[in-house]
């Protein structure tokens, strides 16, 4: 869906991208992480073809964003880190303003209208104007801004930047809800405790240069769990491996050990069943805790 190829950007003096690749598969939320100065405003407004960089390509469904900057706009909702809103128009007026310069003909505007407030639960606050609302209500507006073409892909610079818990819980409900929809969606935050709510893919930008691409939440086929035994036992580690579908990542003790297990639910109750049977004095038998926060913080850490 998306296709960035050594990106490289450059300020006047500063490389703000070096030599930036990843690919972004469709229905993904992908969150785009990283150091204060990382690069990521500076990436989704190359991505929004708002900034021209030096050198490499960027692909968005198909349209070159370089070579067909206007094309681009039509198949992109662009939220920027200091949105703004005309401040004399009411919520109607913004959005009636953007839809007509999306090219979405006059009398489509009002179903356009309509059915974006709607998605966005800012139906009542149409006749309003931005600085009567709150914070997380003027986000949701400048949301609707972003989407009401219903573009594929929707690039969100900290979205969720000055929101009440609330706010973001429904923040996090809203890009789920965008994503069933059928959009892919790039979302750059520092809050890694909401982006885990909510996306399946993990870009880690550090000095401008993509050091990480993980999946979230891939269709774990393969899962890290933690054995703790109540008690002692020896060779542990010889028992285990008698376990078919069960490898030892590792076991340096007689009380624990971490495992890969293969498969679902049931193919968990059975492997349970197997070591219980081997009178293992199980205690715990559980995915072993991995985080987007510490993936995070492991891969920026383990950068020079
Ligand atoms: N207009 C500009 N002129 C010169 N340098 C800039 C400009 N905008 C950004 N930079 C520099 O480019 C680098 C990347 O900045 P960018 O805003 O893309 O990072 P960021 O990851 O979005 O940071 P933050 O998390 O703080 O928002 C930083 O070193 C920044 O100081």
């Amino acid at each position: 869906m998306i296709t960035v190829d050594k990106l490289t950007f450059e300020y006047p003096g500063l490389r703000a991208l070096d030599d930036v690749s990843f690919t972004i598969a469709a229905g993904s939320i992908t969150a785009l992480v990283g150091p204060n100065g990382a690069g990521k405003t500076t990436l989704l407004r190359c991505m929004a073809a708002l900034d021209q960089p030096v050198s490499g390509s960027i692909n968005i469904a198909g349209i070159d964003v370089l070579e067909q900057p206007r094309d681009c706009h039509r198949i992109i909702g662009y939220l920027s880190d200091f949105f703004g809103l005309y401040q004399r128009l009411t919520v109607r007026q913004c959005l009636h303003y953007v839809a007509r310069a999306q090219g979405i003909p006059e009398s489509a505007c009002e179903p356009a209208i309509n059915d974006v407030s709607r998605r966005l639960h800012i139906q009542d606050r149409l006749e309003n104007h931005p600085s009567e609302l709150s914070r997380g209500l003027r986000q949701r507006v400048a949301i609707a801004q972003a989407i009401i073409h219903k573009p594929p892909v929707v690039l969100l610079d900290e979205p969720a930047s000055g929101l009440d818990p609330e706010a973001r819980h429904k923040l996090a409900e809203l890009f789920l809800d965008l994503q069933a929809q059928g959009m892919t969606l790039l979302v750059s935050s520092h809050i890694l405790a909401e982006l885990e709510a909510y996306c399946t893919d993990m870009l880690v930008l550090r000095q401008g240069r993509i050091v990480e691409q993980v999946a979230v939440k891939a269709p774990a086929l393969l899962k890290p769990f933690n054995l703790l035994l109540a008690n002692p036992v020896e060779n542990l580690l010889r028992l285990l491996q008698s376990v078919p579908d069960i490898k030892v990542l590792n076991c340096d003790d007689k009380q624990q050990a971490l495992l890969q297990i293969h498969g679902d639910a049931a193919q968990q109750h059975q492997l349970l069943k197997a070591l219980i049977a081997l009178d293992l004095p199980v205690c715990e038998f559980a995915p072993a805790a991995s985080n987007l926060q510490d993936t995070y913080l492991q891969t920026i850490r383990q950068q020079p």
